[in-house]
């Protein structure tokens, strides 16, 4: 006579039933080898999806049961889980630790969970079960940076600041850290006004560095993007937190200057040549596109591709 299925078991059932959601309950309760009674106590508590690459995600925030366990019993159930998970041949785990769940990252990590990355109300931990070397993609390699050349063509002048907190104080183009979601012209607008007050408009990408290791990157690489802006105002009110000082210099006194950064320097010589023989020698200029699977919007930077190329289909 057929078994009844446990009370765990039942849960398995409508998490087949329901193909997306994984319950990890006893090992072999979901069609692995063993049964209901081999079971070590406390697995099916934890219950993941499935990913499209056989990993599985365990989310701590959705599961009730797990608030009332303490570190012990969620070590159990979660060795437990990895056991099953194991047997069932998926490739990896990601378990979301909302941060007052806190207690429960040394149980995952004596287990042999890795931080993959945290945010600021939760860490996210993974473990490796599938063949050979982690495949996993990391987290975030870069931060970016985006500095404004403000220049006004009318009266020649680009807009420079010396920043207060640095040991040197040489000139060079406001600017900062992009925020989440920003994109890289907004940055360069947002940044030049609040640390000098000068309104404008984005007009081109300019160059793009990147330093590995940065020292105000938290150990990252940093990747410091410069951009064309079109000022449309010019009463300088700069941030006294940020900034030692703030003017207009006249573009080829800054090609000129010693007290500057390689950088900025670099990048007024480039302004120089494409206002004299025409921006478009020097500007990735910006068009936004629709992305192809999401039905979301991308920006794309490139030369301005002539007008014959655009609607070209092959080699002529
Ligand atoms: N070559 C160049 O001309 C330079 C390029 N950069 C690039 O600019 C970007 C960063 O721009 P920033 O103007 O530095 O950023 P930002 O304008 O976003 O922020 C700078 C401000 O953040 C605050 N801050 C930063 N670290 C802090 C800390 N540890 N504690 C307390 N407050 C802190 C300070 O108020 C500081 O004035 C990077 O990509 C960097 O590589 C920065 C300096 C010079
Ligand atoms: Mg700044």
């Amino acid at each position: 006579m057929p078994q009844l299925p446990s009370g765990d078991c039942w849960r398995v059932v409508l998490a087949r039933a329901r193909r997306a959601v994984l319950f990890a309950g006893p090992r072999g309760a979901s069609g692995g080898p063993g049964s209901v009674r081999d079971a070590p106590s406390g697995a099916g508590e934890l219950r993941g999806e499935l990913d499209r690459f056989g990993g599985v995600s365990v989310r701590l925030a959705r599961l009730d049961a797990v608030h009332r366990l303490d570190p012990a019993a969620f070590q159990r159930a979660l060795q437990a889980a990895v056991q099953k998970w194991r047997s069932e041949g998926r490739v990896a785990v990601w378990l979301h630790i909302p941060i007052l769940q806190s207690r429960f990252i040394a149980p995952a990590a004596s287990l042999g969970f890795c931080f993959h990355h945290a945010e600021s109300d939760s860490s996210t931990l993974t473990l490796w079960l599938g063949e050979g070397p982690s495949r996993l993609p990391g987290y975030a390699t870069h931060q970016v940076g985006v500095a404004g050349a403000v220049f006004d063509e009318n009266t020649r002048k680009i807009l420079v600041v010396q920043d207060r907190n640095k040991l040197k104080n040489m000139w060079k183009f406001p600017g900062g850290l992009s925020e989440p979601g920003e994109d890289i012209g907004d940055t360069a607008v947002r940044e030049v006004f609040e640390e000098t007050g000068i309104k404008s408009e984005f007009r081109s990408l300019l160059s793009i560095r990147q330093q590995h290791t940065h020292p105000g990157a938290f150990g990252k690489s940093d990747m410091y993007i410069i951009c064309r802006l079109k000022p449309y105002s010019f009463t300088i009110n700069f941030c006294q937190r940020e900034c030692l000082r703030c003017e207009w210099v006249d573009l080829s006194d800054l090609v000129k200057t010693e007290n500057t950064t390689p950088i900025t320097s670099r990048i007024a010589r480039l302004l120089l040549y494409g206002y004299r023989e025409g921006f478009d020698k020097i500007d990735l200029t910006m068009e936004e596109l629709p992305a192809v699977y999401t039905g979301l919007f991308y920006k794309i930077y490139h030369k301005e591709l002539p007008d014959s190329y655009k609607t070209m289909t092959g080699m002529d």
